[in-house]
């Protein structure tokens, strides 16, 4: 495992690739909007031949496994074979996607398929975003979503098939959900009510496994792939993968004809935002070449920026789109022929033991590699260049380890207390997460108050504040933090803070204009430390009326403070919802502070005397972030954000606080930690 800044261990050295898979497959490419066109393309797909034998299989099973190629048609075509077939028996079928950005482009193709547009009888839900209507039949959505249904109603009843799609990502929700739908059917059966059917689906998964699991579900395989697709390795390992991406898509650029478009793995926004700047500036002395647009694709950025990347190439252009593993899975994008592979993901990596959920750049799994190889050749032959050695391929993990083996479970934990689940160790896991992470959920979640051990017994049950937490689609700290902030009469400030929070990073930071920056950035800074500035910053921001040119002077990026807004809307629904009083604390920030500590109490570090900060709760050292307002003034006692670990271990986004403020939150469990630090 790498750390983010630690580069290879190899030479830095211009790419030189060879074959490693040979090409197969049909050559001819269905392109064109028109229905008639689009009935021909679907008609092309290599899964249009299997679809009666699989709707009839589909028919009589309860549950079952699907294996297809990428590309081969499974998301875009298998609901509405059933939906056709009335294989739902007139009620919804809900097709789960990990990620937002697939969940709406794919139910915007089906929609266009089917003759119509999202919002009717196809539909899309998504964090922030529900796109459905009453007639609504086919219903895509991530799998947080669903799971939320599925603490108002268990069962599901809403629903005849739930088809899980990318089952191989594992993310935190999927896991839960595989148990979560698989507790919906048999308590239907049990009870007499209409059955569930389940259809699990990916190209790359651990089939044996998810067979097993879903009551020896039968497997289904689907044959075929629709277009070829060309591997390449590098011979060499690269000591840099940004570089060698440039150098790639250089290459390309150089000997491709316009409108072959390339789309590039990296890794995280900065990253990406920095290697879209550079493709920019090289690009410039470029002549004899097409013109690029160049596109970012990452998590953070807002729905109808990430839309983008799906337009059409203009003549005579060619697009280049730099993304993180959300463009892995299920998307199609216009055009693309070549696909840069880093081999690199950012992931979350949790330690129960020392408490520490820190976000890091490892290497990919072969299977997160093959779905990446399966976004070139989808409308046409294609490329893809993999930035690592076939040997380095090949001694990749065959699966993602799943998140929830990875990762703090105080979230999903909550959730499924909510849902009425409150043995969450005994939870029919696909793999149970270590014993140790649900303790530690579970005592944090105590200590935020939404769990209490019953009298008598050593089971816990959730409480009114847990039942509370469970409205926000937050981590629980932040959900105690907003509670919290109506008790304290500032609920107005901190739903700003925690809706900046939960967006990327709202401060452009460019490595050029670094200086410029920091000057621009210095007149937001509080001495209370970073959820302060950021509160400032959300202030500045809504007396311009969210002014672009006043974001692009003071080096905000514009395009997340406007997500902010609206996550900050729908937080601010739930509250309303929850009927509490939408208090404002106006210039007097204490109260924020103290919110802040209560919910992140276990997040707080103090200055030892050799002017170094110790966790409280661990006892680990860590440092203040360079880009903290407070990295220069060393405050004796601060709660952080999060922990990023490159060189040194370090918080990110903190706050001043009273030592007094943290043990009122949390006594006994301080004294507790003092006496185990002292022994
Ligand atoms: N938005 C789109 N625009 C153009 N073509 C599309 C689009 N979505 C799907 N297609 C076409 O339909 C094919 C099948 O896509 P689909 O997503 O159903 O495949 P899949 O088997 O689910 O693949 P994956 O496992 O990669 O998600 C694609 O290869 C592509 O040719």
């Amino acid at each position: 495992m790498k750390d983010a800044d630690e580069p290879g261990s190899a030479k830095k050295h211009k790419p030189n690739f060879h074959h490693s898979f040979p090409a197969h497959g049909s050559q001819s490419s269905p392109r064109g909007n028109t229905f008639d066109a689009l009935r021909k393309a679907k008609q092309a797909l290599p899964i249009f031949p299997a679809r009666r034998t699989l709707i009839n299989q589909i028919r009589r099973l309860a549950s079952a496994i699907v294996i297809g190629e990428t590309g081969s048609g499974k998301t875009t075509q298998i609901p509405q074979y059933l939906l056709e077939s009335e294989v739902n028996k007139g009620s919804i079928i809900a097709i789960t996607q990990p990620r937002r950005v697939a969940a709406i482009t794919v139910a915007q193709r089906v929609a266009q398929e089917m003759g119509s547009t999202a919002g009717g009888i196809v539909g899309y839900c998504v964090r922030f975003e529900d796109v459905t209507a009453p007639n609504t039949k086919l219903k895509f959505m991530t799998d947080g979503m669903l799971l939320r249904e599925a603490i108002l109603d268990p069962n599901l009843t809403r629903y005849s098939i739930v088809m899980l799609d990318e089952a191989h990502e594992r993310t935190i929700h999927t896991d839960v959900l595989f148990g979560v739908v698989k507790a919906a059917q048999r308590h239907r059966l049990k009870t007499g009510q209409p059955q569930l059917k389940i259809v699990v689906m990916s190209a790359t998964m651990d089939v044996d496994h998810f067979s097993k699991y879903f009551n020896n579900a039968p497997v289904l395989y689907l044959e075929g792939r629709q277009f070829p697709i060309q591997v390449m390795h590098v011979k060499e390992p690269q000591s840099d993968y940004l570089f060698a991406s440039l150098v790639t898509l250089f290459q390309i650029h150089k000997e491709a004809p316009a409108g072959e478009d390339v789309l590039i793995f990296l890794t995280g926004q900065e990253e990406i935002d920095s290697a879209v700047r550079s493709i920019l500036d090289l690009s410039r002395d470029l002549n004899d070449c097409p013109k690029l647009q160049v596109f970012p694709l990452y998590a953070a950025l807002p729905s109808h920026e990430q839309i983008k990347v799906f337009n059409k190439t203009l003549p005579g252009h060619r697009k280049v789109v730099v993304a993180t593993n959300i463009a892995e899975t299920s998307i199609t994008i216009h055009g693309i022929k070549y696909v840069i592979d880093s081999g690199m993901v950012k992931a979350k990596v949790y330690h129960p033991l020392s408490g520490l959920d820190l976000l890091k750049v490892v290497t990919a799994s072969r299977a997160q590699v093959l779905q990446r190889t399966g976004r070139a050749g989808r409308e046409a032959p294609g490329i893809c260049y993999r930035l690592f050695t076939e040997a380095q391929f090949k001694a990749m993990d065959v699966n993602t380890v799943p998140e929830i083996q990875r990762c703090n479970l105080a979230s999903v934990v909550l959730q499924l207390m909510a849902m009425g689940i409150s043995n969450v160790l005994s939870f029919d896991f696909m793999n149970k997460p270590a014993p140790e992470s649900i303790n530690a959920a579970l005592e944090e979640l105590v200590l935020l108050g939404a769990l209490e051990r019953q009298p008598d017994s050593e089971m816990l049950k959730l409480t009114p504040v847990g039942k509370q937490m469970a409205a926000f689609p937050l981590d629980p700290r932040f959900s105690k933090v907003i509670l919290l902030a109506k008790d304290f009469g500032c609920l107005e400030e901190v739903l700003s803070i925690v809706s900046i929070l939960s967006v990327d990073s709202v401060l452009l930071n460019s490595s050029k204009k670094r200086l410029q920056a920091g000057q621009a950035h210095e007149k937001f800074k509080s001495s209370e430390g970073d959820h302060i500035m950021l509160l400032n910053i959300y202030r500045a921001y809504k007396q311009v009326n969210g002014n672009k040119s006043w974001c692009y002077e003071n080096y905000i990026v514009a395009r997340n403070m406007n997500t902010a807004q609206q996550v900050r809307r729908q937080l601010r629904e739930i509250c309303v919802r929850q009927q509490m009083e939408i208090s404002s604390c106006g210039r007097e920030t204490t109260a924020i502070r103290r919110c802040l500590a209560v919910g992140l109490f276990m997040n707080a570090a103090e200055l030892s005397k050799d002017g170094e900060f110790m966790t409280l709760t661990t006892r680990k050292q860590v440092s203040i972030h360079p880009s903290s307002c407070l990295f220069q003034n060393k405050p004796a006692c601060v709660v952080y954000t999060e922990l990023v670990k490159t060189s040194k271990t370090y918080m990110r986004t903190l706050s001043v606080v009273d030592p007094d403020w943290l043990m009122e939150a949390a006594p006994a469990y301080f004294r507790r930690k003092r006496a185990s630090a002292i022994t």
